[in-house]
């Protein structure tokens, strides 16, 4: 027999698996709802201008192929970090931040995985929302952690469940790590307000509890990065030594380059020096050293006052078109006179709406309307444009009754 005749046939990814399965429609008018990825208004990929820009100014500078280093392009660290933190956060006033690039978001998740794994002091069990982005479970388990779940959504009110995630994050034993999503929540698109995440803060303190920040989508959500960082902000500025990952597969549309950053805040220099060298030496056996493309573009951007500002009014220039398309769906799925409350698609925020559709009905949606979009009733605003917004309600409506 081979080697691998024991190797057994796995389930597609819930989420890559939705385009595969949109690739094999032939219907012209197929609309896909389902990976995260920002479409313009013609349903296309978007290279953001300022992207283009930046790439040819790297290209032009024909610069070397060496190797950047474990902890990857220094220029775009400094400049990930700002962007995070703000330039007056303390953690880099008072050098005691530690941040590596990673390979995007998701490697990023998995070195702080890793990290915690080998390092932290308390359980090794990190408590994820209920429901959480598809992969967590999977890069947190793989890393060697226990993964449980807190409260987060009311599927009643298709909002925040606030009392259930207060009350499960007190009940969490002393010193548990706590993954939360900084903004634009996938895949219920609801977010804490200010307050809230005050009261969080609070909460995680008296217990001691570690705050796992993850921002996938900084100045995606509201269109401000600033406003976008509120949370993991607040935290360090009330003295919590977070974790935070970074992609800039979205805000910046670097999807493929994989650009990102894992960060972790620490007491003081002293600290962050030891830190900074387990960081290195867990990454060299991984991957050794991140991909510098994607990485010195970011670099150009952030770094050039003038690309800085044009990319944030394009960030701000997705958002809105979001933003458009939510309340278009909105409008008419009421024009065509259905009675159920569609109130949160217009109050969610970020890339995802939660619709509360049912599995079975996500997946008429699919067989009768060729519309495409996660079982669990998510669906990627991105894809939605003004060209496909009303056959789009139409089907929502004729499965939704
Ligand atoms: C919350 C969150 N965190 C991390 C990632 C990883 O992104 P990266 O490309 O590694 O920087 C994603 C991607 N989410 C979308 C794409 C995907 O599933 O990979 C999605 O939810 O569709 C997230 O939604």
């Amino acid at each position: 027999a081979s080697a691998w005749s024991n190797v057994p046939q796995g389930p597609s990814d819930a989420i890559l698996g939705i385009t595969e399965a949109f690739k094999a429609d032939s219907f012209k008018e197929k609309i896909n709802l389902g990976v995260g990825a920002y479409r313009d208004d013609k349903g296309k990929p978007y290279v953001l201008p300022s992207v283009r820009a930046a790439e040819d100014k790297v290209v032009a500078s024909r610069l070397d192929k060496e190797y950047a280093g474990i902890t990857g392009v220094p220029t775009f660290t400094t400049a990930a970090a700002e962007l995070a933190y703000g330039a007056d956060s303390s953690a880099i006033k008072d050098n005691r931040l530690v941040i590596t690039q990673t390979i995007s978001g998701t490697g990023a998740l998995r070195i702080g995985g890793a990290f915690l794994k080998q390092f932290y002091p308390g359980a090794k069990k990190v408590y994820l929302p209920n429901p959480s982005w598809a992969n967590h479970k999977a890069v947190f388990s793989d890393s060697g952690l226990e993964v449980a779940q807190y409260r987060y959504y009311n599927k009643d009110t298709i909002g925040l469940d606030f009392e259930g995630l207060i009350a499960d994050i007190k009940a969490a034993p002393e010193g548990s790590i706590i993954l939360l999503h900084a903004c634009a929540h996938n895949p219920t698109g609801v977010d804490p307000t200010q307050a809230q995440w005050r009261q969080v803060s609070d909460v995680m303190k008296q217990k001691g509890h570690f705050a796992f920040f993850d921002m996938a989508y900084q100045g995606f959500a509201s269109g401000n990065a600033d406003q976008d960082a509120f949370a993991p902000r607040h935290f360090v500025k009330e003295g919590h030594n977070i974790a935070l990952c970074q992609s800039f597969a979205k805000n910046m549309g670097l999807y493929g380059e994989r650009v990102g950053a894992f960060s972790l805040v620490c007491e003081n220099a002293e600290e962050k020096k030891r830190v900074d060298s387990q960081i290195k030496i867990l990454i060299r056996p991984f991957y050794s050293n991140p991909p510098i493309h994607g990485a010195r573009i970011a670099s150009t951007i952030m770094n050039d006052p003038a690309l800085n500002k044009q990319w944030l009014s394009e960030v701000e220039g997705m958002a809105g078109r979001i933003i458009e398309m939510r309340s278009l769906l909105r409008t008419n799925l009421e024009k065509l006179g259905s009675k159920h409350d569609w109130s949160h698609i217009t109050s969610q925020i970020g890339m995802f709406a939660y619709t509360g559709l049912k599995p079975e009905q996500m997946d008429a949606l699919a067989k009768e309307h060729s519309v495409y979009a996660t079982k669990d009733g998510r669906i990627s605003v991105a894809g939605i444009t003004s060209a496909n917004v009303q056959r789009l309600a139409e089907s929502i409506f004729k499965v939704t009754g």
